[in-house]
């Protein structure tokens, strides 16, 4: 099978928002015989999209036979720029919802990365028909760690790089954002600074944002238990951006999910620990 690739796979689909038209940028990996989709959704970082987030994990369940879609939420990437003054994981989600309307996708698995969790959480909530299976991967639920100071130094990074976009800064969030850092390449980092910078109406949006509201995760925690979709929870036990113990929220709270947690692994359990991620996801979607 070739393998799929950014350019190939792009696509862009239009969506009404709030009275506005927004031009939404979505790669799908489309076997062609596929009988169930997963649609990844990617974390809140600058510079952040489906594809950068998620290359690692594409090409297993596209060979498996599933169809992958990577959603690129609006301020981000190529989708349109928006200023969010309510809850960030609703907007993502009714997004997601006017996708799968018009791909005519009845029911789609959800694999998200932090704001991509917190995302795919606010979709099962809203339309708990349309959900298979949900990965929620170092994230799920906003709200305050109990044990953990928030925001946390990850999240501190992360802004900061937001309103400062420098290699320096983008650098210092990186260090923190793995837990091991020797494995990123300045390719890897000129990519990132690359994309941050080809939409600096991306960065000025989610400062303008965090101002108007600076709880753009609004906490499911409470609603957890209405999630009937069976949930794979993953994390990152030296997870410095959203720590673990929101992981053990989510499994205390989802009646049907199960926790995996990857010792030395950071942020991004899909890219430090791709084959072994990969092999999980695949048999929990498969069985
Ligand atoms: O504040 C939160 O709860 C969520 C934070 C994120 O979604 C951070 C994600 C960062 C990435 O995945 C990235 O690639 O930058």
């Amino acid at each position: 099978m070739t393998a799929f690739t950014e350019s190939a796979s792009s696509r862009f689909v239009r969506i009404a928002e709030d009275g506005r038209e927004l031009n939404i940028h979505y790669n799908d990996c489309d076997p062609g015989n596929a009988s169930e989709t997963v649609v990844m959704l990617h974390g809140s970082g600058p510079g952040a999209s489906g594809w950068a987030n998620f290359n690692r994990n594409i090409e297993p369940l596209v060979e498996a036979g599933f169809r992958v879609i990577l959603l690129d939420c609006p301020g981000w990437s190529k989708s349109d720029s928006i200023v969010c003054t309510g809850s960030r994981s609703d907007l993502n989600a009714r997004i997601l919802k006017g996708l799968v309307d018009q791909l005519g996708l009845d029911r789609v698995h959800l694999l998200g990365n932090s704001m991509g969790g917190h995302s795919a959480v606010a979709f099962a909530l809203g339309h708990p028909q349309r959900v298979g299976k949900l990965v929620l991967m170092g994230g799920g639920t906003g709200g305050a760690s109990p044990f953990v100071p928030m925001p946390t130094e990850g999240i501190k990074l992360l802004n900061g790089l937001y309103r400062e976009p420098t290699i320096d800064n983008l650098k210092r969030m990186m260090n923190v954002f793995v837990f091991d850092p020797s494995d990123l390449t300045e390719a890897l980092f000129q990519a990132r600074l690359d994309n941050m910078l080809s939409r600096r109406d991306h960065l000025d949006n989610f400062v303008a944002s965090l101002a108007a509201n600076p709880r753009q995760f609004p906490d499911f925690g409470p609603r957890l238990g209405e999630i009937q979709a069976r949930t794979l929870v993953i994390w990152g036990r030296n997870d410095r951006f959203v720590p673990m113990d929101v992981g053990l929220r989510l499994i205390a709270g989802i009646p049907n999910s199960e926790l995996h947690v990857f010792n030395n692994c950071g942020h991004w359990a899909q890219w430090e620990h791709a084959d072994t991620f990969n092999r999980l996801v695949l048999d929990f979607l498969s069985h």
